[in-house]
């Protein structure tokens, strides 16, 4: 198959995609041709069905060699198309999937922090686990399904040809069975939703569970409440959704089968007697109808999990995750090594608001006037909750600012620059992760460096970092987990460095290292500093400290000065 550029599944506003569209949109070409091949099918099935009436009807009399051969080829032709289509389907469904998955991922990449921090990560882990293997399921439905279509509409096409009065009763009888299995589709379908969404709550609890383990171990009294009243009900609820959906579904598909057999019936019984109906017509329709039960309850059985698909499918929409496709390349491709230095970075009346459904007064940042130099530590201190990790995340790009704006050497730093801008940063923050490798640091040529840092922060003996980068460990205690995250921010030799209250967790003889060595040493590099501290015995280290109140820089102070700042009002 010729390479190309991916198909971009699921952009901004695919609100309604269903997995057939999923499929056309990875390989048109694909679908077509299985549809052709599930059509030959159909078609094939048909013809045997054609065959087996007439030597039925004949009374023996018909087997020569050529319905012999005929019925030989029919049955290879059925063969080929059949295994052509599920082949070219079940291929394409995996790619499809694995595409989606990866899609998603980068999705998830390119969505602004502060969204992904709204939608929380057990809705994030929810779509990642469940809602793409509901899809893959979903998916694994339809080559089946197009197959069964096609016998299908072979079959009724043969019954239409063999006699067009018959095939009347029967395509009324067929609609009446379809509408009788379309409308509890519909509430299935509902049930299938409502299901989508406690998984959303049971994938929190399993979240508070894997992450709450100390606190539901020391306290009976929470794990008991936590299991009775969180858990165990979300479960149950859950359990109760599926068993409502299969029950439903089995009572719907029954009735439907059995119409099949009410038809036989009124076609042996009642039919001859008001209209003349020739005996082939009756053993073929007996023969087709019968025939066509295996795909028709096949079809039924496969028709609530593409449902589940569509609805998983659905639901990843509702997520309203920015497209992969215009963030894929800047993600793919972006860049690793930092942009130039910068002389100096302004933020410019920058504001941040956290706003929750419920809350009058949210938490606002800002406006926030603040210079970044090349060679400077800057402290920013304040009490808890008075908004430093926010302004962090502003400083940084990780939120964009709602009002105001950053500058980098006089020019504002733009929507579409962002992603660039952000790599003038290594950071260090309070709920850092640490991945086992040193992704993305060119290893091989910084191995050496990365072994002298380790010395440096006093981790030589508990971490080897291998030639490829990975980390023989990262099962260490906080302060050596923050120090291993001090030794990557290190080498990504980035600007401009911030440091979330990266000394909370040290001892005192490391924080001593810390303050009075490390940051020395960086301002030493040119390096912008900025840290965020409680640590007063250590303030003056800083060039410039900044305290923060209620979400306003209250005071500046640097080595040559102090000055008072009224906080500035923000504007409605
Ligand atoms: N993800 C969030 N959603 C809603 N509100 C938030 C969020 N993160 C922080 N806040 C609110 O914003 C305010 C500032 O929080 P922030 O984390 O910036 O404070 P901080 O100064 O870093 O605090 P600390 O010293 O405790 O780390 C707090 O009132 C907090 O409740």
């Amino acid at each position: 198959m010729r390479a190309r550029k991916p198909a971009l599944l699921l952009a901004e506003g695919t609100h309604g995609v269903n997995l057939l569209i999923l499929l056309l949109r990875r390989s048109r070409g694909t679908v077509a041709l299985a549809v052709c091949f599930g059509l030959l099918t159909g078609a094939a099935s048909a013809g045997l069905i054609a065959r087996i009436n007439a030597v039925l009807s004949s009374g023996g009399t018909l087997v020569d060699r050529a319905t012999v051969l005929g019925f030989a080829a029919l049955g290879a032709l059925m063969l080929g198309s059949r295994i052509g289509a599920q082949l070219l389907l079940t291929r394409l469904q995996t790619s499809t999937t694995f595409a989606l998955r990866d899609q998603l991922s980068q999705r998830i990449l390119a969505t602004p922090l502060r969204q992904l921090e709204e939608l929380g990560n057990h809705r994030l882990m929810a779509t990642l686990i469940d809602d793409i293997q509901a899809v893959t399921q979903g998916l694994l439905c339809i080559p089946p399904l197009l197959i069964h279509s096609g016998i299908i509409v072979g079959c009724m096409t043969y019954l239409a040809v063999m006699s067009r009065m018959v095939f009347a009763a029967l395509f009324i009888f067929a609609t009446l069975g379809v509408a009788s299995y379309l409308l509890p589709m519909r509430h299935i379908m509902g049930l299938l939703r409502h299901s989508r969404q406690t998984n959303d709550r049971f994938f929190r609890d399993l979240r508070s569970l894997t992450q709450g383990l100390k606190e539901l171990k020391l306290h009976g009294g929470r794990r008991k409440a936590f299991l009775k009243q969180e858990l165990f009900p979300t479960a149950e609820m859950l359990k109760q959704l599926q068993v409502r959906v299969s029950t439903l579904h089995t009572l719907t598909t029954s009735w439907s089968m059995s119409l099949f057999f009410f038809f036989i019936g009124l076609l042996l019984f009642v039919l001859p007697g008001v209209a003349p109906v020739s005996a082939s017509t009756l053993v073929g329709y007996t023969l087709a109808v019968l025939y066509l039960q295996q795909p028709l309850e096949a079809s039924m059985t496969l028709l609530p999990m593409l449902g589940a698909g569509t609805v998983a499918l659905r639901h990843i929409d509702t997520l309203a995750l920015d497209p992969a496709g215009t963030a894929s390349e800047p993600l793919l491709s972006g860049a690793e090594e930092a942009p130039a230095p910068p002389s100096r970075i302004d933020l410019v009346g920058v504001t941040h608001a956290y706003r929750r459904e419920g809350e009058d007064t949210p938490f606002t940042l800002g406006p926030i006037d603040l210079t970044l130099r090349p060679g400077e530590l800057l402290f920013v201190v304040g009490g808890n909750g008075s908004g430093k990790t926010t302004l962090a995340k502003l400083i940084t790009g990780l939120y964009a600012p709602e009002s105001g704006e950053i500058r980098v050497d006089g020019r504002p730093v733009t929507e579409g620059d962002r992603e660039r801008y952000r790599q003038l940063f290594a950071t260090v923050f309070s709920d850092f992760h640490l991945f086992d490798s040193l992704l993305g640091l060119a290893v091989g040529e910084k191995t050496d460096k990365a072994r002298a840092y380790l010395e440096r922060l006093q981790l030589q003996r508990k971490v080897r970092i291998e030639e490829n980068g990975k980390l023989s460990t990262t099962d260490l205690s906080a302060g050596q987990r923050k120090r291993l995250a001090l030794l990557t921010a290190y080498l990504e030799d980035r600007p401009v460095y911030l440091f979330d209250e990266w000394a909370a967790d040290q001892d005192p003889q490391f924080k001593e290292v810390f303050y009075r060595e490390l940051l020395p040493d960086l301002k030493a590099a040119g390096k912008a500093v900025v840290i965020i501290s409680h640590d007063s015995r250590y303030f003056d280290v800083a060039d410039r400290l900044v305290r923060l109140e209620s979400g306003a820089i209250v005071s500046e102070e640097s080595a040559a000065g102090s000055q008072q700042l009224s906080p500035r009002v923000v504007p409605a």
